[in-house]
């Protein structure tokens, strides 16, 4: 087991560049989702706190050190704090699993894509500095003109619990690859990673207010900071209901939003597959990766008839082979999930599926050899139809439920059948098959063969009630640029639409 006696540091908030006890001096407890223990407490930002890191965000901007460094200046920011992620990972990443119940394995992989994603906005930073003034030929004698790409000024960065550190870092990496000044809110239930980074971000010497961090609770720190008239733009990860609001909050403002939103994923399995244990052990991943807890899980699996029975047979031995434990035990593959409320809301999912006629095939129930925790065994649900709840609802938990199809028609009407339109995989031989689902699915990821493989330089992001713009790859980066055309009039001759009062 890891060291589960690593100090968990006592931060204030993280506001230009130094540790500022909110105004208010409230502070919200840690709790260990794996042991339901306080472990320690964190700073909680109001609207008081909001407004000195706005002003400290807009301070860096107007500052030489922050706004007006190139992108191969800011790259190497972003490359010391990559650095220092990877000297740190082994604290960083237990830090994680004793906060969100993230298992040690993935919490490690966490940092790792940390660390990735701040070398590649790195690379991308630089390379903005030749893209940054763009030359547009206007076929004009008169005119000439060219496009500005300009960082896009203050942004606010609302993230939640299920990747702490990976999901802030989606956004504020490229945040600062494009110059912009940030105010990052992480989850109140999975706070302290993003603390330490800034910690990282006093360590490398980045530029006062560049990256400002405000923990705290959502409506409290997260709501001001939407509605803020300082800040340009608000880029979101999390629930539904809560992008409703962060984006009516906004929009009285007229201020750009971006909405990253939860999914029902589906991962459609076809009797042509060569081998039924790596479609199964995939559509295990799909789900049961970090205790379920993923926007782009594929919780409907929707499996062809005539191997439905022996799919589901290999599905059950792999799902029983999952060693389900405290998360910084060796070899776990399923720790708790990250609350109470999260553990009391999965539980009733699961048991209105029951009420509605549904069969817990497998799961359903805490794990019997673990008392304390908020431990749910993975869960596969059959018998569903379409009016389910739990067919149509984000469940953000270990839960796959199931559906059996006959025709290529009607695994494509049911894979479509959810309000969201996140991510959706395919598992077939058929390359053209293959192709006419990539076509079919009505969402912004499609897996071939796999589902969940994530990579920086790939657009991510839905359609639907799944959200709109895109984290990651260069999509990424435009999220925080102001693009601005320059032009001017180079004729001698006057413009004559007026007459001259010279010629009276
Ligand atoms: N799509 C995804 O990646 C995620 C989906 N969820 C889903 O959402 C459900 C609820 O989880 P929560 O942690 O409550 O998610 P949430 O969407 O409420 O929280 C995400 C972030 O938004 C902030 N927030 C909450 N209310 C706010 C407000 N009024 N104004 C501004 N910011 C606000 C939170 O503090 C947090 O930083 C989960 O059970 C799960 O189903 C949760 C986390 C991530
Ligand atoms: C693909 N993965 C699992 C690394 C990240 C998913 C992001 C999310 O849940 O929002
Ligand atoms: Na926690």
């Amino acid at each position: 087991m890891a060291n589960r006696n690593v100090p968990i540091p006592r931060r204030q908030l993280y506001i230009g560049g130094e540790w500022r006890e909110p105004v208010k001096k409230n502070r919200i407890p840690i709790i260990n989702p794996a042991t339901e223990e306080i472990i320690g407490d964190i700073p909680a930002a109001t609207a008081e706190d909001v407004d000195i890191a706005v002003e400290a965000a807009r301070k860096a901007i107007g500052r030489d050190d922050w706004g007006s460094t190139t992108g191969a200046q800011r790259a190497k920011y972003l490359r010391a704090i990559a650095a220092k992620v990877l000297e740190k990972k082994s604290v960083l990443a237990t830090l994680e699993s004793l906060d969100s119940g993230k298992t040690l394995y993935e919490s490690a992989a966490d940092m790792d894509d940390v660390a990735g994603c701040f070398e590649y906005y790195a690379g991308l930073a630089e390379a903005l500095d030749s893209r940054r003034k763009t030359p547009v030929n206007l076929n004009s004698d008169s005119y000439k003109s060219y496009v500005l790409r300009e960082p896009l000024g203050v942004v606010g960065l609302i993230t939640p619990w299920n990747y702490p550190l990976l999901m802030a870092i989606w956004k504020v990496a490229p945040a600062l690859a494009a110059g912009c000044a940030a105010i990052l809110k992480p989850s109140e239930l999975a706070s302290i990673t993003c603390l330490e980074l800034g910690e990282i971000c006093r360590e490398i010497g980045l530029p006062s207010g560049a990256l400002n961090i405000l923990t705290g609770l959502g409506p409290e720190a997260g709501g001001p900071l939407a509605s803020h008239p300082h800040v340009d733009k608000i880029s979101f990860t999390g629930s539904g209901p809560t992008g409703s609001k962060i984006m009516t909050a906004a929009a009285q403002l007229v201020k750009p939003v971006s909405l990253e939103l939860g999914g029902k994923s589906p991962i459609v399995v076809f009797d042509d597959i060569d081998n039924l244990d790596i479609a199964a052990e995939w559509t295990l991943f799909g789900i049961f990766a970090n205790t379920g807890q993923v926007c782009s899980a594929t919780s409907r699996l929707i499996v062809q008839e005539n191997i439905a029975s022996a799919f589901m047979d290999r599905l059950l031995k792999w799902t029983k082979n999952i060693k389900i434990s405290d998360p910084l035990e060796e070899d776990c593959k399923l720790g708790p999930v990250v609350s109470a409320g999260q553990y009391e809301k999965v539980l009733k999912f699961i048991s209105n599926a029951k009420s509605e006629g549904a069969t817990i095939l497998c799961g359903g129930e805490r794990p019997q050899h673990l008392k304390k925790g908020y431990y749910v065994q993975p869960t596969i649900i059959t018998d569903v139809n379409t009016s389910m709840e739990i067919w149509k609802e984000e469940v953000f938990g270990p839960v796959l439920c199931v559906k059996t199809f006959k025709t290529e028609e009607e695994a494509i009407e049911l894979a479509n059948d959810t309000k969201y339109g996140l991510g959706a995989a395919v598992m077939s031989k058929d390359v053209k098959r293959c192709e006419r689902f990539t076509k079919a699915f009505q969402t912004g990821i499609i897996w071939i063969n796999c589902s969940q493989p994530t990579f920086n330089q790939l657009p991510w992001g839905g359609k639907k009630r799944s959200g709109f713009g895109r984290d990651l790859g260069e999509w990424g980066l435009e999220n925080f640029l102001n693009i601005k055309q320059v032009t001017e009039y180079t004729s001698a001759e006057p413009l004559a639409f007026y007459k001259s009062p010279s010629k009276n």
